[in-house]
């Protein structure tokens, strides 16, 4: 298993509507330096999301790459992915890492609460993810955190940290630096004319001294 550190790809069955789609602007989010991936399909289309879940496993498998699946665990065990990314409203910790095989991944959204992470990580989470940092085109809902919560965080938790929410090339590297060890991005990255290119920007955000 590859380090939870760098571009963190999130699918979105909105820009990606169909199997060609998604596995052709995967692929280029790996090509491009992507080092996760989670599949987010929120419709209640069971077969087709069994179908591009095992398509993408196939294909970061292929590319050592981790693959997790958004919500759904009973999901995540049917592909034989990596892992689970779970909200607070989803399946808990416990139940996941009863239902999964012992080494699987599982992260864990904390919006902009350190006691959420606190628990989490208590309970077993592999990462947190804290946002949305920047407002969202996907999640335009979502409630904003401020850039501190990361230096904050750093301090009180070991386990690695995702920064979520209207991340572009522009502000990647500030979040970086403010103590994100993962950018999860959806729209900057898979709405861009080259996928490629831009998951290269991003990768290029983790790697940049000044
Ligand atoms: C890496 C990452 N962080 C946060 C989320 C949001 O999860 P959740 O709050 O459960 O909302 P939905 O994505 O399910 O709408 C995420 N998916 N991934
Ligand atoms: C799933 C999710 N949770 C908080 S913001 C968000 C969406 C992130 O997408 P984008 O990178 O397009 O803002
Ligand atoms: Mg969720």
């Amino acid at each position: 298993m590859n380090p939870l550190h760098g571009l963190y790809a999130i699918t979105d069955n909105t820009l990606m509507p169909d199997d060609e789609t998604l596995l052709t602007c995967v692929r280029a989010a790996i090509l491009g330096g992507a080092q996760i991936i989670q599949y987010r399909d929120k419709t209640a289309d069971t077969q087709k999301r069994y179908r591009q879940a095992c398509l993408l496993n196939e294909l970061c498998r292929t590319n050592a790459r981790t693959f997790l699946i958004n919500d759904d665990v009973k999901l995540a065990l049917a592909c034989e992915a990596h892992g689970v990314h779970l909200g607070q409203q989803d399946t808990s910790i416990e139940t996941a890492r009863d239902l999964l095989p012992h080494h699987a991944v599982i992260g864990m959204t904390c919006h902009d609460q350190l006691s959420l992470a606190t628990t989490a990580a208590l309970s077993g989470a592999d990462y947190v993810a804290f946002g949305a940092f920047y407002p969202s085109k996907t999640k335009p809902d979502a409630k904003p955190a401020p850039l501190t919560l990361l230096a904050e965080a750093k301090t009180i938790l070991s386990c690695p940290i995702v920064a979520i929410g209207g991340i572009t090339v522009d502000n990647a590297y500030q979040t970086i630096t403010a103590g994100a060890d993962m950018i999860a991005v959806v729209h900057s990255l898979f709405s861009a004319e080259s996928i490629i290119q831009q998951a290269e920007a991003f990768a290029l955000a983790f790697n940049r001294n000044v």
